[in-house]
């Protein structure tokens, strides 16, 4: 997945049991990666991942980033974190702001600082397209997480050890917990596959693109960065039709449910703001941080007059993938490999 992170000697994933988690764990390991801690709650999750991997390179520490000490206790000697640790849930997060504060913005900012002070070298920490002009707790808290480590980033500067950056990333395809699964789950069930919205669109992005991506803001982060990847989108209901399609299930019933609590029509993965002070690099965007200071009052006297004249990079106006586009990329996925080899098997 990359050839650049091949130098780390020790690196510290959070949330490291999670989708993400595992697959940049195995990425790290793939590259030769000496050693690579992961630090979560669950110890059963841990106990199935020692058991699958078996690999005497893992180090897995127990911990909660709502606990400086537990962070600290796994951060000596760590190079570089990817921070994945999160409540990323938006229903949860709606009933339970609070633990969304604790988690995503004050959690953050213990992992963030325990790596400033433990010399770490990159910090990288995942956020969603969800913290652009949000709309519910999950979205809000990881936007107060966007800006925490930029906080943190101004306040270390360019000559400092530690160099921190975020990326963004919209919908990551079969993620647990995830529509895709969902429907999967519906069509082997025989039961309707629920709709809430049909032209609701949703950037679509492959789990390795997650790590591409993240590998891509390790190798070339500058002090405060965020990374996007472009990526394309669909809308539901051509995602559900390629599902049926696939599946050969021309026929399964889809029942409409309506909109979930604090949903949007789209998503927006880099508002026109911040693409007007964002680099092109092909496949990403690098948006570069605010480097205004509180002294307001010499924007009124050296600042320049900006007018913002493209759009927000939302999923409505990125790449619209059609049934047969999704299908193509549902095909790369490993998980719809498998479950499609089974149901085909079994039928
Ligand atoms: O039964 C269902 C469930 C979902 N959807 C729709 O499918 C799309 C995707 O839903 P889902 O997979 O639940 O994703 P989101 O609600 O968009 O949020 C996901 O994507 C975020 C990144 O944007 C992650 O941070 C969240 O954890 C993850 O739940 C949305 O338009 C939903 O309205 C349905 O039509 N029917």
């Amino acid at each position: 997945m990359s050839t650049r992170n091949r130098d780390i000697k020790c690196a510290l994933i959070t949330g490291g049991t999670g989708s993400f988690g595992k697959t940049m764990l195995r990425d790290l390991l793939d590259q030769g990666t000496p050693e690579v801690r992961i630090i979560s709650r669950d110890e059963e999750k841990q106990d199935a991942l020692r058991n699958v991997l078996r690999d005497e390179r893992v180090r897995y520490y127990i911990g909660d980033i709502r606990d400086r000490e537990s962070l600290d206790r796994a951060m000596h000697g760590v190079e570089c974190v990817f921070h994945a640790a999160a409540l990323k849930q938006v229903p949860s997060c709606e009933f339970f702001p609070h633990e969304a504060v604790r988690t995503n913005i004050l959690g953050s900012e213990n992992v963030i600082r325990s790596g400033i002070a433990a010399g770490v070298r990159n910090i990288v920490c995942l956020s969603t397209d969800k913290a652009v002009f949000p709309v519910n707790a999950m979205g809000m808290s990881k936007a107060l997480m966007e800006k925490t480590a930029q906080a943190a980033a101004r306040e270390l500067g360019n000559m400092a050890k530690t160099t921190i950056a975020c990326v963004r990333y919209g919908n990551v395809m079969y993620s647990r917990g995830s529509a895709i699964p969902l429907f999967v789950r519906q069509i082997k069930e025989g039961k309707p596959i629920t709709v809430t919205e049909p032209s609701m669109t949703r950037f679509l992005m492959p789990l390795r693109d997650s790590v591409s991506l993240v590998n891509h803001a390790f190798s070339h982060a500058r002090q405060g960065d965020l990374f996007i990847k472009k990526a394309p989108a669909s809308t539901i209901v051509d995602l559900v039709a390629a599902l049926k399609e696939l599946f050969e299930v021309p026929d399964h019933p889809v029942e409409i449910i309506g909109w979930r609590h604090a949903e949007k029509l789209y998503e927006t993965l880099a508002s026109a703001q911040e693409l007007m002070t964002s680099e092109d690099m092909g496949e990403y965007y690098r948006i570069l941080p605010d480097q205004r200071d509180l002294n307001y009052k010499k924007f009124f006297s050296e600042g320049d007059t900006q007018t913002v004249e493209q759009d927000d990079y939302h999923s409505h106006n990125t790449d619209q993938l059609d049934v047969e586009g999704v299908k193509t990329l549902l095909r790369t996925l490993p998980e719809i490999q498998t479950e499609l080899a089974a149901w085909k098997g079994g039928a």
